[in-house]
C-alpha cells in the first residue's frame, strides 16, 4: 500500500492561473494536482490534494491527517502569515511537514516575510513556481524512506 501524503492549499489558491499570473503563473490548481499525482505514482506515493479558503477547514484536515497520512505538504497562502491555529494543528501532527510557496515570499512585501508555519515545517520551498510542489513531493519521498 503506498504511503499517503496530504497536500493542502489555502485561500485563493483555487484561483491559480487566473489570479496575478505574473506572480503565480498560468497553471491552474487542477494542472498542479495532475502533475503532482503523476510524480506521486513514480515515487510510489498516494496524494490526497485538498484546497480551502477557510482556516478552520484547513485545521480540520490537518487534524484528520493524524494517524492517516504519512506526511503533509502545505501551501497555507496568506494564512502562513497570520494563523497560529494552523501552526498549532501542525504541532499536533507527528509526520514530516513541508511548506511550499509558489512565489519567493522573501522578495515580496515585508508582511509576507514571516510564516508561522515555518516554525513547524521540516523544509520550506519558496519561489520555484508550481515546481515547488514537485520538489516538496520528492523531498517527502526521501523523508518517508529514511
Ligand atoms: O496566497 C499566497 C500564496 C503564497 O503562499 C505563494 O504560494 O507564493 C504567498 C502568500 O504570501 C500569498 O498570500
Amino acid at each position: 500500500m503506498p504511503k499517503l501524503v496530504t497536500l493542502l492549499n489555502g485561500p485563493n489558491l483555487n484561483l491559480l492561473g487566473l489570479r496575478q499570473p505574473e506572480i503565480y503563473g498560468h497553471e491552474t490548481l487542477d494542472d498542479v494536482a495532475s502533475k503532482v499525482s503523476d510524480l506521486a505514482e513514480d515515487l510510489g506515493l498516494a496524494v490526497r490534494a485538498l484546497q480551502s479558503n477557510h482556516e478552520g477547514q484547513l485545521v480540520d484536515w490537518i487534524q484528520a491527517a493524524r494517524g492517516t497520512s504519512a506526511g503533509i505538504i502545505i501551501n497555507p497562502g496568506a494564512y502562513s502569515h497570520t494563523s497560529i491555529a494552523i501552526l498549532d494543528a501542525l504541532n499536533a501532527y507527528d509526520g514530516p511537514v513541508l511548506e511550499v510557496h509558489i512565489s519567493n515570499i522573501h522578495k515580496r512585501e515585508a508582511f509576507r516575510h514571516h510564516s508561522y508555519v515555518s516554525h513547524r515545517a521540516d523544509g520550506v520551498i519558496a519561489g520555484c513556481g508550481t515546481d515547488g510542489y514537485l520538489l516538496a513531493l520528492r523531498r517527502m519521498a526521501s523523508l518517508l524512506k529514511a
